[in-house]
């Protein structure tokens, strides 16, 4: 696929099929995509994106009564208070079975928005307008939801799968590039967990590929995408792959540093930046484990730092990380569990590295150490 001039669609199977429509200027898709027996629709939408937001809420106050929420920016509405605040408008509203919710913007509105979702009346039809690159890649495709605690990430939620997710690439123009850089997180976590062409694409030109008014990012969009569909619909619950493959504790490659940093960071840090990280990390804990050589775990620094990611994290002390680490949802008892690889498009699952070499991995992750 070459700069995306007409619309895709990526079919999502399994018992609850969709389509994941990735296109420009697409706005007007959604009233299909939404289907006919829809009454009322809770539009959920970043507040701050208000204006970028108003022809989406135009095309669906021609089909639906629309109930519009402002939800707060970033991590800021993955809490509790806020998904109370969005039951007791839909509680006001009257909302039904038969009514919808259609979330507008990055992977924190999808996420919370899609609680709120996979939550009232346990569980309505829920419709993702992703507005970031991450959103676009991950959090809006494959059902996951859920919001933060003070104990870490994602620790509350619920797997509920939207009936479609429309990506207009049009929306990326307005994000700012600190933004864009961080889905590259995700991005290149897919090219080392099972797409190498997208490895390719970012290392032969950089700067190409996160230009997004480019022809390289939309084949990156659509390749990332695709891998998280590969894995969804094999094991939508988590719940294990075939053989050595992990299922979809694959898609958590990184994440568990990752999400020990962001909690580290009182949640500010951004999600794909951390994943950078805890990609490097775990790189390296492979390296030290014997899954992959020198050469693999340097690519790691290597791609990510040439996107412009950062490759290390020297703020928080490897007791706070690893106590963080251990309410990750891949632990099970006092075991700590990583997704490493054995080559690129091959993840397997790390059970119980030893202290000595979790401290070792921190230890070139903060840059004290050269692996
Ligand atoms: N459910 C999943 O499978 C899954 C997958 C990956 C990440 N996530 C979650 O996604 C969240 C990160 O999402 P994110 O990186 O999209 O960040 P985000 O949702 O916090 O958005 C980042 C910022 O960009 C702004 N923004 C969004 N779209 C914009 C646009 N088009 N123009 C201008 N500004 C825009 C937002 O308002 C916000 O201020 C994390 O909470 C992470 O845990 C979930
Ligand atoms: O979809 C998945 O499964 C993933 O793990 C994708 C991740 O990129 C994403 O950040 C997810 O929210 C992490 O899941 P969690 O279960 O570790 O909270
Ligand atoms: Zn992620």
């Amino acid at each position: 696929m070459s700069g995306l001039s007409s619309e895709t669609t990526l079919h999502v199977g399994g018992a609850s099929p969709y389509d994941v429509v990735i296109g420009r200027g697409i706005a007007g898709k959604l009233p299909a995509i939404l289907g006919d027996k829809v009454q009322r629709v809770a539009f959920l939408y970043a507040a701050e994106l208000a204006e970028l937001a108003q022809p989406v809420m135009d095309v669906l106050r021609d089909d639906y009564d629309v109930l519009a929420l402002g939800l707060p920016s970033g991590e800021q509405t993955k809490t509790a208070d806020v998904i109370f605040e969005c039951w007791e408008a839909l509680g006001e509203a009257g909302f039904t079975r038969s009514d919808a919710v259609v979330t507008f913007g990055g992977g924190a509105t999808t996420d919370a928005g899609g609680f709120v979702a996979a939550s009232w009346l346990r569980g309505v039809r829920v419709v993702h307008v992703p507005t970031t690159l991450l959103a676009m890649v991950d959090a809006a495709v494959g059902g996951k939801t859920g919001i933060n605690t003070s104990a870490g990430k994602n620790l509350v939620g619920a797997f509920h799968e939207p009936a479609g997710v429309l990506v207009d690439l049009d929306t990326l123009l307005t994000l700012p590039t600190e933004e864009l850089i961080s889905g590259f997180g995700e991005v290149v976590k897919c090219g080392f967990i099972a797409d190498p062409e997208i490895l390719r694409l970012i290392e032969a030109d950089p700067s190409a590929a996160t230009d997004p008014t480019g022809e390289v990012l939309p084949e990156l969009v659509q390749r990332a995408i695709q891998v998280k569909i590969d894995v969804v619909v094999d094991d939508l619950k988590e719940t294990g792959g075939a053989g050595s493959h992990p299922g979809r504790e694959a898609l958590n490659y990184g994440h568990t540093m990752a999400h020990a940093i962001e909690r580290a960071e009182g949640f500010t840090m951004r999600h794909g930046e951390a994943v950078a990280i805890g990609c490097v990390f775990v790189a390296e804990l492979a390296r030290l484990t014997g899954h992959i050589d020198d050469a693999l775990a340097a690519r790691h620094a290597e791609t990510f730092g040439a996107v412009g990611l950062p490759v290390s994290y020297d703020n928080a002390s490897f007791e706070d990380l690893l106590a963080a680490m251990r309410v990750d949802k891949k632990s099970r008892g006092n075991t700590l569990r990583f997704v490493v690889l054995d080559e690129v498009g091959s993840p397997v699952v790390l059970e119980g590295p030893t202290e000595y070499q979790l401290r070792a991995a921190y230890d070139v992750m903060t840059g004290k150490a050269a692996s």
